[in-house]
């Protein structure tokens, strides 16, 4: 068999070595009562920024280490998927949220958050969805009105990743209502604003250790000092820092389709019926060889798509196109895997299990495969 294409240097495979070291102690264990809780423990977001694992392109003078090289988050990607560890939100605060604050940040913002971010002593949201808009961004109705120093926020978000553990929420705005998307503003707002409220933490297909929130804000007074880049460039820095979280997804479904493959391979050697290993059925054979297959040529793209992202060449049609096909791949490839598992497949005790409900909402957030559809469409000129 061709070994796993690779990007990565001796450096990142030192680096695998923290993490894995990192999730089998300080998460694996605890992944099933978090799991019960529905939320993880606030505390593993500081043992991970105490081991360095959050925020990595942070620059030295925020207290980051200024390493601005995607294959790091995707090894990451690659050890969470292996322990299973669904919980904990770190891909979403350093790969999607933290690097709007690096990049649309004022001095003074930066040195305010960007410390805590990389030490885990602040954890970050994104709230973009509302209950009456998600694909249509443009729909969102929640405003932000000028009163002189302060901006007074009022509307709902709602599925906000991080929502409960949240210190800093990006809150996406309308500064005004009669500009489109030019009235689209990024507003920070922080943990204990008065009339910042979370709501449920929302009961789950998957993801059971991840807290996703509603979140109410009532005339909350959000200081001009918090608003994140130019009023009204809110839509457009989406669509600049969209890219990368969409290679992010993108990371994580490849490296659940390695880790599927995986299980799959030991469970069909191991696994016996009709006095010979399942492997030996032809069906089985046929549905591992496509899945080796599946998963060599999803590596080959996202490593792809990941020198790109450090090139700084990702156009949006590329970005959306490694999210939807590798994420669609992902659910194709675990619901075989399931299946190949028989009874046990549909064990919460078996990880199977785990990552074929994990897997449901990849095409989903970040924008749905046919968001990213109409995307590419759009990108050819239909
Ligand atoms: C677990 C989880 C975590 C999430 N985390 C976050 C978060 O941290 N922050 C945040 O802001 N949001 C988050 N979301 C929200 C997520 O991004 C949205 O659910 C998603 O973008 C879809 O929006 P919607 O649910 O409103 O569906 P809708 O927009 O109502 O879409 C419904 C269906 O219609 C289809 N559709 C809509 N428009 C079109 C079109 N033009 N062409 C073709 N088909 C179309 C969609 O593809 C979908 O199949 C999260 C959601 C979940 C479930």
């Amino acid at each position: 068999m061709p070994d796993r294409p690779s990007i990565l240097e001796q450096e990142h495979e030192d680096f695998r070595a923290v993490a894995r070291a990192f999730f089998e102690k300080e998460v694996a264990p605890h992944h099933a009562a978090w799991e019960q809780a529905g939320v993880v423990d606030r505390e593993v977001w500081r043992k991970a920024g105490e081991r360095g694992l959050l925020c990595f392109d942070v620059d030295e003078a925020y207290g980051g280490p200024g390493i601005k090289d995607f294959r790091y988050n995707m090894v990451l990607a690659e050890e969470s998927a292996r322990a299973g560890a669904s919980g904990p939100g770190f891909a979403v605060h350093t790969d999607i949220i933290v690097p709007y604050i690096s990049t649309l940040g004022t001095e003074e913002q930066k040195r305010r958050w960007l410390p805590g971010c990389v030490s885990g002593d602040l954890v970050t949201a994104i709230a973009m969805t509302e209950p009456g808009a998600g694909s249509d961004l443009q729909g969102i109705r929640t405003t932000a009105v000028d009163v002189g120093d302060h901006y007074v926020l009022n509307g709902s978000k709602t599925f906000i990743s991080n929502g409960i553990l949240s210190d800093l929420v990006v809150v996406v705005c309308r500064t005004d209502p009669e500009a489109g998307h030019q009235g689209i503003s990024l507003l920070v707002v922080e943990r204990g604003m008065e009339g910042f409220e979370r709501g449920r933490n929302l009961a789950k297909m998957g993801l059971h250790a991840q807290d996703t929130a509603e979140l109410s804000f009532t005339d909350v007074r959000v200081p001009k000092a918090n608003l994140l880049g130019p009023e009204g460039s809110g839509f457009v820095s989406l669509m600049e820092n969209l890219p990368q979280e969409r290679i992010s997804i993108g990371c994580i479904a490849v490296a659940a389709i390695e880790h599927v493959l995986d299980l799959c391979l030991a469970y069909a050697k191991e696994r016996e019926a009709f006095g010979r290993p399942i492997g030996k059925f032809q069906h089985n054979r046929f549905v591992l060889a496509e899945m080796a297959t599946e998963a060599h040529i999803a590596r080959v793209f996202i490593n792809d798509c990941v020198l790109r992202l450090n090139a700084g060449q990702v156009d949006t049609a590329l970005a959306s196109m490694a999210k939807w096909w590798t994420t669609e791949l992902q659910k194709r490839v675990v619901d075989a895997g399931v299946q190949l598992h028989g009874g046990y497949g549909y064990m919460d005790e078996y990880p199977i299990s785990k990552a074929y409900t994990d897997s449901r909402i990849q095409t989903i957030y970040g924008g749905t495969t046919e968001i990213q559809k109409e995307i590419i469409g759009r990108m050819l000129g239909l």
